[in-house]
């Protein structure tokens, strides 16, 4: 049976799907080598986009020829699938990515972090004006910061491949994805996602509506989520500019005070990329955006930024916010990207027990990045879902 489309936990209506990973010597050998192949299939996928765009320059038609690619983006989909629920169980559990999510949500909307904040904007706004703002922000036209305990919490996952979130009861779970893995998923590709004014409804009925969404989704009514998650979607795309397409239609589909969840990946010490984490915050705050929480784990950075303002700020004349979301790879150059096809295609040689680990986290790492056992040690497993101290990133 090919375990890929066996019933997953990510499905409707399922839960404990889990394939046990066989763990005797010989199973574990194999278990390595199938790992291998699908990071490789995912790879492969995200070499290919950059080296077109290297070659063709233009995105968008680097993006229409991809999304008519049914074939490579199936086996995308199917490796995607496999290795989240089959290989990344024991290594990656304290990088748990879609827990992250949960704890910064039940936090924020449940446990008054959202309250907190606003709290501290008004008192922010008072030291700036000497007085008090007229409406304290929480009474503005978005949603009264404690009517979030009651109803659910809306929350669009873009790229969600297996629908991660639709095992959690406190979320109104929208899975969007070019290639669904699973039924559950709407098929939607959300560079192309057409955004139609808000809904003027009550709660319920707007529960409804999404309720009552189907395959496949081109356009959505704006301030409609509570949260939009884009766990390992930026790295996908070769443009930065399809970073930033995202980013600004996140902001208009939150409501106010909503979070935008962004998890991308890098396997090195905190600070080797700090500058780019800096770069990216610049980025998306210009967009209407403040930072809420980062955190690196070993494999990734996590960052949470809540929407602060309907208003975008981004004045693209004087800076080049879109450029800003650059990640390393938007540097190699097609020799770079040989030897790694190469590296890729090489019989694999013995790995020590951290190359391991990092195998199990697949795709993630990025090119040029050592495995840094500090970072692993002072900001992952132990405490994974605090935030920690991010002295270059709290410097702006
Ligand atoms: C690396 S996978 C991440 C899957 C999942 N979110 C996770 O964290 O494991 C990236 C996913 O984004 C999807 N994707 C890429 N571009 C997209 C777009 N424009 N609209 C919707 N989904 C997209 C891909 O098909 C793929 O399933």
């Amino acid at each position: 049976m090919d375990p890929a489309n066996s019933v997953q936990p990510g499905e409707r209506g399922t839960e404990h799907g889990h394939i046990p990973v066989d763990k005797s010597p010989g199973g574990a050998q194999e278990n390595k080598i199938e790992q291998e192949k699908l990071s490789g299939v995912v790879k492969s996928v995200h070499r290919k986009l950059r080296r077109k765009y290297r070659e063709v320059g233009d995105f968008e038609k680097i993006w229409r020829e991809h999304c008519e690619d049914e074939e490579t983006l199936s086996e995308y989909a199917l490796a995607m699938k496999n290795l989240a629920h089959n290989h990344w169980t024991k290594s990656c559990e304290g990088e748990g990515r879609i827990e992250w999510c949960r704890s910064v949500c039940q936090e924020y909307f449940l446990d008054g972090g959202m309250k907190r904040m606003l709290d501290k904007d008004e008192k922010t706004a008072r030291l700036g004006t000497g007085k008090a703002p007229a409406t304290p922000p929480y009474q503005n036209n978005g949603p009264h910061w404690s009517s979030l305990q009651t109803g659910r919490i809306r929350l669009l996952d873009v790229g969600s491949c297996f629908n991660p979130f639709l095992k959690f009861d406190e979320f109104l779970t929208v899975g969007i994805d070019i290639v669904p893995a699973v039924e559950s998923v709407y098929k939607c590709d959300f560079l192309n996602l057409q955004l139609q004014p808000p809904l003027q409804l009550e709660r319920q009925a707007v529960d409804t509506f999404l309720q009552q969404l189907r395959s496949p989704i081109d356009a959505l009514p704006a301030e409609l989520f509570n949260v939009v998650v884009f766990s390992l979607l930026l790295s996908y795309f070769p443009s930065p500019y399809q970073r930033w397409i995202c980013c600004k239609k996140a902001h208009e589909l939150l409501t106010l005070h909503g979070l935008l969840l962004i998890i991308t990946p890098d396997s090195s010490h905190q600070n080797r990329h700090a500058p780019m984490m800096k770069s990216w915050r610049v980025a998306v705050e210009s967009l209407g955006f403040k930072r809420y929480k980062y955190v690196k784990f070993s494999h990734m950075h996590l960052i949470a930024f809540r929407k602060a303002s309907l208003q975008t700020s981004s004045d693209l004349v004087s800076r080049n916010y879109p450029e800003m979301l650059y990640i390393p790879q938007d540097f190699n150059g097609a020799e770079e990207e040989e030897d790694e096809e190469e590296r890729a295609e090489a019989p694999a040689p013995l790995r020590s027990e951290l190359e391991e680990e990092q195998l199990a986290c697949g795709f993630l790492e990025l090119p040029d990045a050592p495995y840094d056992s500090d970072s692993g040690e002072s900001q992952s497993s132990s405490v994974p879902f605090q935030e920690l101290e991010d002295p270059i990133l709290l410097q702006s």
